[in-house]
Parts: structure tokens; C-alpha cells; sequence
């Protein structure tokens, strides 16, 4: 059976995207083996993950993200803007804010478009971080776990746990450019006081209002950007009196604006989405 994808990203965290609204595909096959076949680089399209649209009975549309190694995340930010745009402009929902149902919660993207009805920018309203130990996971018995040691083969990480629906461990660094994020990534990763491993920012704060950030991704290795992860960053960073609530966050891939916003607590991210090709594949 022929399936048509886009393929998008959210500065350089890229993505296949999918509408499975009627469950055709998972009809054929299982999410998780079409996410390995359909990301490997060489002998696929190549992406960090994919995701589905699917029909939902309470909210406009539901979103599935499924990571490269086939492990399914509750959440994506940079996935969610690409999902607003891919929407708007296949005509599945021409809406320019929408209630996506995902397995973190309601998550509510705006559009940001030309006359032309083409999307340059998204704003998603990412809900309210999670700082219970017990909700990032996070094996720790106080109620908040920021600067938090951690014995790894590289020596002792302290971590600054945030969920915004997926785990995130940051880690503040003085220099990102001596950080051996290959190493270092997937040991904390893996770390046992992470019962559903973690995904793991390390942030180089250049001011109250600008993060540096590297991301080693839960279930896709290095990425160029993490939109879940820039969201943890810069709750982890007010909350330890390094930032501000406004903050820009460099990624390699570009940057995104952050807003964490004081009376409702909800964190907003704006940043771009941009489609690459489309084409079809046999499944
Ligand atoms: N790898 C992540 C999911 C994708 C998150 C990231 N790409 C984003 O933009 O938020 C996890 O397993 O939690």
C-alpha cells in the first residue's frame, strides 16, 4: 500500500509526517518497526522520529511521536510546531490554534502564517512543567530536584530534573564546547534514577536571557534541537536564579524563544517549521 509523508523539521530536529487519522497504517504495521525502517539514514528517508496524526474523540486532533529506535515519547516541541504547519497546509485542520490531545496532556499550537496561508512560525503553549521527582521519574527523595548528584563512569553529573510530559535531566556547563556529549549523553540517559531514562540538555547560560544548548535525546542520540528540552532548560535555569522567564535558547540548529509565563505557569515556545519534500513509500 502507498503512504504519502512529509518530511519536515523544527530547526534541524527533523521528522516523517504522517496522517493516520482512519489507522490505516497501524492497520498494516506497528508504529514502532516503521519508525526504525522509515528513520535509519542510509536505508530509509532518514529522521530523528515520526509522527501521526490521529483521530481524536475529545480534542481538534491527536499526536503520535515515535522516536528513531522505535521507543514511544510523550511529547515533541519541535515535532509539535512541524504538526501545526503539516495540518494547516494539507488541509486536515485549518485552524490557526488547536487542542492536540497527547499522552502529556492537551498541547495548544498557533499558527503564524503569510497572506499566502503559508506557516512560518508556530507558538505552542507546552502546558505547565512537571518538578515532582516522582512525575519526571526521577528516583530522589526531596520534593524538587535541582543540582542533583549523580554518580556516572565520567565522574559526578548534577542534574536539574524538569518533565514536560518527557523526561529532561539539564545540566548547567561552564564551557559547551569541552562537553563529550557521546559519552556523557547516554550514561545519564540510562542512569538508573531514571526509570524511563531521560533525555539530557547541558546549557551554557550566556545571560539571564540566552541559553546555550546541547542535547543528547532519549531514544535519538545527538539532535540539533530539542523543543521539550529548551522548555526544561529554561525552567531549570529561573528556577536555580540563572535566567530570567524570557529566554532565547541557541541549539545547533537554531534557536528558539521561550516564555514561562508567571500567573497561569504555562510555558510557551515560538519557532519555525519548515517542509522539506514529500513523497510517498510501500508499505
Ligand atoms: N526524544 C524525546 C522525544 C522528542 C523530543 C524532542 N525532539 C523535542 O523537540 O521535544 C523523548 O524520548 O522524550
Amino acid at each position: 500500500m502507498r503512504i504519502d509523508f512529509w518530511k519536515m523539521h523544527g530547526i534541524g530536529n527533523d521528522f516523517i509526517m504522517l496522517d493516520d487519522r482512519d489507522k490505516t497504517i497501524a492497520g498494516y504495521i506497528d508504529y514502532s518497526d516503521l519508525a526504525v525502517r522509515l528513520c535509519h539514514r542510509r536505508f530509509g528517508i532518514g529522521a530523528d522520529g515520526i509522527i501521526l496524526a490521529r483521530h481524536s474523540d475529545t480534542h481538534d486532533i491527536r499526536f503520535i511521536i515515535i522516536n528513531s529506535d522505535g521507543s514511544e515519547p510523550e511529547m515533541c516541541g519541535n515535532g509539535m510546531r512541524c504538526f501545526a504547519k503539516y495540518l494547516y497546509e494539507n488541509n486536515i485542520l485549518v485552524k490557526d490554534e488547536i487542542k492536540v490531545q497527547t499522552l502529556a496532556g492537551t498541547v495548544v499550537p498557533r499558527i503564524e502564517k503569510k497572506q499566502s496561508g503559508q506557516v512560518v512560525s508556530v507558538c505552542v503553549d507546552m502546558g505547565v512543567p512537571r518538578l515532582v521527582p516522582q512525575q519526571i521519574p526521577f528516583v530522589h527523595d526531596r520534593d524538587m530536584a535541582l543540582g542533583v548528584p549523580i554518580e556516572t563512569a565520567q565522574g559526578t553529573m548534577l542534574v536539574s530534573c524538569v518533565s514536560m510530559g518527557n523526561p529532561h535531566a539539564v545540566i548547567f556547563v561552564n564551557d559547551l564546547s569541552l562537553v563529550d556529549i557521546e559519552t556523557i549523553g547516554p550514561m545519564v540517559e540510562n542512569h538508573p534514577r531514571f526509570p524511563e531514562k531521560t533525555n539530557v540538555e547541558f546549557i551554557e547560560v550566556v545571560s539571564d536571557r540566552q541559553l546555550k544548548m546541547r542535547v543528547w535525546e532519549r531514544g535519538a542520540g545527538i539532535t540539533l534541537a530539542c523543543g521539550t528540552g529548551a522548555c526544561a532548560a529554561v525552567t531549570a535555569a529561573h528556577l536555580t536564579g540563572r535566567a530570567g522567564r524570557q529566554v532565547r535558547v541557541n541549539l545547533d540548529g537554531g534557536d528558539l524563544d521561550i516564555s514561562w509565563n508567571e500567573s497561569s505557569g504555562h510555558i510557551f515556545k515560538t519557532g519555525p517549521a519548515q517542509t522539506v519534500f514529500k513523497g510517498t513509500f510501500d508499505i
